[in-house]
Parts: C-alpha cells; sequence; structure tokens
C-alpha cells in the first residue's frame, strides 16, 4: 500500500506571488499532517521561486512525519542538505526558465558526478531518490550510483491523451518492476491528480507517491487538511482501473 507525500510548493508560490509572510507553507504542513500526510515534500530551487531557504529550515525543526527535500545536484543544494539533514534527498534536473520540472534527472549521462555526490549525502545519513523517467537505462545508472531509491517521473502518464494512458501506465508498471529487480525502492510523482492516481497508487511495489499541485488546487476549495485526506484514501485503497475499463497497453 503506497503512503503519500505532500508536496507544498506551491502554497510558497501563492506567498511570493506578493513576496509576503502568508500563506506560511510551514504552518500548512501541520495541516498537510493532520490530514494524514506521511511525509512532507519541498523543492527548494536554484532560483527561490516558491520555497525558501528559512521554509526548510523551520520544516525540519517542525515536521513530525518524513521531510523530503527536492533539490539539483549543486554544491550550493549540498551544503545546506548537509547542514540541515532531511530525511530525504531527491535530486531532481531544474532549469531556470522551466515552468515545472519538464523531465527525469538524467542520471545515465552523469554517474560519475553523482555517485560520490550520493555517497556524501547517505554518509550523513540521509536517504538518496533519483527522480527520473522510467527507463532501462536510467535505472541502471541509479543502481551504479549507490542510491536506494527512485522516484519515477510520472509526467508522461499525467499529460498523455486518453488512448495513451495505459501504455504510459505500463511503462511504469515496468520500471517499477526493474528497478525492484536491481533492489531498488519506487516512489513516483509528478502531475498525479485525484483522477489519474489510483492505477499508480495500485502498483504493487510503489512506495509513496509525491503529490503537491493538485492537493493545493483542491485545498483552495475544501482547505489542505480535508484535501490531503481525500487524496490519501484514493492511494490507500486504490481502484484497479478506474480510469481504464478494459482498455489494455
Ligand atoms: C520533481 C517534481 O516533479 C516536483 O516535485 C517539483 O517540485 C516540480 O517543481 P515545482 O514544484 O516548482 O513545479
Ligand atoms: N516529485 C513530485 C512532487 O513532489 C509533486 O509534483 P506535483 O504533484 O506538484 O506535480
Amino acid at each position: 500500500m503506497a503512503s503519500l507525500g505532500v508536496n507544498i510548493d506551491h502554497i510558497a508560490n501563492v506567498r511570493q506571488a506578493r513576496r509576503t509572510v502568508e500563506p506560511d507553507p510551514v504552518r500548512f504542513a501541520l495541516l498537510a499532517e493532520l490530514g494524514g500526510a506521511d511525509g512532507i515534500t519541498v523543492h527548494l530551487r536554484e532560483d527561490r521561486r516558491h520555497i525558501q531557504d528559512r521554509d526548510v529550515e523551520l520544516l525540519r525543526a517542525t515536521v513530525r512525519t518524513r521531510l523530503n527535500l527536492e533539490m539539483a545536484a549543486t554544491t550550493e543544494m549540498e551544503a545546506i542538505a548537509l547542514r540541515l539533514r532531511p530525511d530525504m534527498v531527491t535530486l531532481v534536473p531544474e532549469r531556470r526558465e522551466e515552468v515545472t520540472t519538464e523531465g527525469g534527472l538524467d542520471v545515465a549521462g552523469q554517474v560519475e558526478s553523482l555517485a560520490p555526490l550520493v555517497g556524501r549525502l547517505m554518509g550523513a545519513g540521509i536517504g538518496v531518490s533519483l527522480f527520473v523517467d522510467p527507463d532501462d537505462a536510467q535505472l541502471e545508472a541509479c543502481r551504479s550510483c549507490g542510491a536506494r531509491w527512485v522516484e519515477l517521473h510520472t509526467g508522461a502518464y499525467a499529460e498523455a491523451a486518453w488512448e495513451q494512458q495505459p501504455f504510459q501506465l505500463a511503462r511504469i508498471t515496468e520500471a517499477t518492476a526493474i528497478a525492484r529487480g536491481l533492489g531498488l525502492r519506487v516512489n513516483a510523482g509528478h502531475g498525479l491528480t485525484y483522477h489519474n492516481v489510483e492505477p499508480i497508487a495500485a502498483i504493487e511495489a510503489m512506495e509513496e507517491l509525491n503529490i503537491g499541485h493538485t492537493i493545493v488546487a483542491r485545498a483552495l476549495a475544501v482547505g489542505l487538511q480535508e484535501a490531503v485526506r481525500q487524496m490519501r484514501a484514493l492511494v490507500q485503497n486504490p481502484r484497479r482501473d478506474p480510469l481504464f475499463g478494459d482498455r489494455q497497453p
């Protein structure tokens, strides 16, 4: 049964729209945990467009579940992670001009530089997950880097046209099995919603789903605690094929 990591980046987006002090993502993390979040995820971007350093410092001191820090593989971010010691670091790709994360980290193209970073973070007692596309070569490279976790990028599945979704789901299901065969533990995230999450949550070895934007969007109507409660109910008890019925990949 998968657990739920709630990404609160977009709470911080509302605050940063006015460069002010509210809504405070630190306070909203408590509401997410009251709603049943199994962890809190934040992406400290190099351009600080939403989550700020101060948010991560306060979340480290206040989160009672698990704190997952998404970050680029840079010297600056490594120093912050080693200082604050989140429960997990998820290494993600980053481009300043992107609207949101556009693809998985190219681990295969940078094993030599990533492996030492993974070793230093794990040596500090921090779990390390690599955010990658559901691709065999990338998964092999994740194992070569020494990471114990991968987070499968579900963006292609989430953005797929209706007739393509079974194929994209099959890609993620297959990648999950390959990752497990490599001894990797498997999370997933990006673009998941209340309407497309269940088939991903139903994948046997899926351990945690990191979900943010859709939860914050629903929170505008029902409040964050209730939005998290509703998502966790879907993640914990997913119907197998609510989307596809008898459609096969
Ligand atoms: C890695 C990923 O898919 C998201 O967790 C990431 O946080 C997206 O970046 P924004 O939150 O800035 O959209
Ligand atoms: N790694 C995925 C995540 O944390 C949240 O992504 P999204 O649900 O905001 O697209």
